[in-house]
C-alpha cells in the first residue's frame, strides 16, 4: 500500500489532433475520495485510463506506478456477450490474488458473496449480467470493481442508474475503502457524490484553460 498516494504530474494526452489533457499536475490521496469534475469531454474518463496504465501518456507520469488498480469503467457492454452470471462477475474481481490454474480459496468466495450482499443483489446471484436491469448491472460491476485487493479505485461515473438508496450504499462503500487507506476516485456528475467527496479535482478542456 501507498501511504502517500500518487502524484500525476505534467501529464498530456491527445487523440490524434484533439488535446484532451495538457499538462496535468495533481496529487491523489490515500485515505480519500476524491472526486474529478467536470463537463463531458474534459477526460475524466480519460484521466482515469491514463492512471490505471490503460492508455500511455504522450507526456507526464504518474509516481509511483500504479500496481493492479481496480478500474470501473463507462463501456462494458462486452460483458453481455459472455455468458456469466452475477456471481461469477464478482468472483472475476478476486481473480488477481491467485494464479488462473489455481481453485478460489474459500476466502475469495466469501469475498465475493459478502460484496453480492452488500450490493443487495444474493437474490439474483444466479442471473445473467444480460438479464438484469441497468441498476443491478451497474451495481455487480461496482462490487466487481470493490471487491478487488488494490490500493487505487478508480470509478467512472459509477452512480449511473443506480437508485437513492443505491448512490447512498456506493457512498457507504466508497468511505469504508478510504477510511481502510485506500486511494479512491470517483468522476462524476453527481452532486451528492461530489458533495461527499474530500477533495474535488476539476477539469476544463485545454483550450478553456488556457
Ligand atoms: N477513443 C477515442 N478516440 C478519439 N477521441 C476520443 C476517444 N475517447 C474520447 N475521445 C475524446 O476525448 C475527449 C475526452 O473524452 P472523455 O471520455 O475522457 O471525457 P469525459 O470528461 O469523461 O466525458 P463525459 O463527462 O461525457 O463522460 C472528448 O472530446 C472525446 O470526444
Amino acid at each position: 500500500m501507498t501511504a502517500t498516494g500518487y502524484t500525476v504530474r505534467g501529464l498530456s494526452f491527445s487523440y490524434g489532433a484533439t488535446t484532451v489533457l495538457e499538462n496535468l499536475t495533481t496529487t491523489l490521496q490515500p485515505g480519500a475520495v476524491t472526486a474529478l469534475v467536470g463537463a463531458n469531454g474534459t477526460g475524466k474518463s480519460t484521466l482515469l485510463e491514463l492512471i490505471a496504465g490503460v492508455r500511455t501518456p504522450d507526456a507526464g507520469e504518474i509516481t509511483p506506478r500504479p500496481r493492479r488498480p481496480a478500474l470501473l469503467t463507462q463501456r462494458s457492454e462486452h460483458i453481455d456477450g459472455l455468458p456469466l452470471t452475477v456471481r461469477d462477475c464478482v468472483r472475476i474481481g478476486t481473480f488477481g490474488q491467485v494464479p488462473c490454474w489455481r481453485p478460489m480459496a474459500r476466502r475469495e468466495r466469501r469475498a465475493a458473496e459478502e460484496m453480492i450482499e452488500r450490493v443487495g443483489m444474493t437474490p439474483l446471484r444466479e442471473s445473467r449480467m444480460r438479464d438484469l436491469s441497468g441498476g443491478q448491472r451497474q451495481r455487480v460491476l461496482i462490487a466487481q470493481t470493490l471487491v478487488q485487493p488494490a490500493d487505487l479505485y478508480l470509478l467512472d461515473e459509477p452512480s449511473t442508474a443506480l437508485d437513492a438508496g443505491t448512490r447512498e450504499l456506493l457512498c457507504t462503500l466508497l468511505r469504508e475503502h478510504a477510511d481502510a487507506g485506500k486511494t479512491v476516485v470517483v468522476a462524476s456528475h453527481d452532486r451528492d457524490e461530489i458533495r461527499f467527496a474530500d477533495t474535488v479535482i476539476e477539469l476544463a478542456s485545454p483550450s478553456m484553460s488556457r
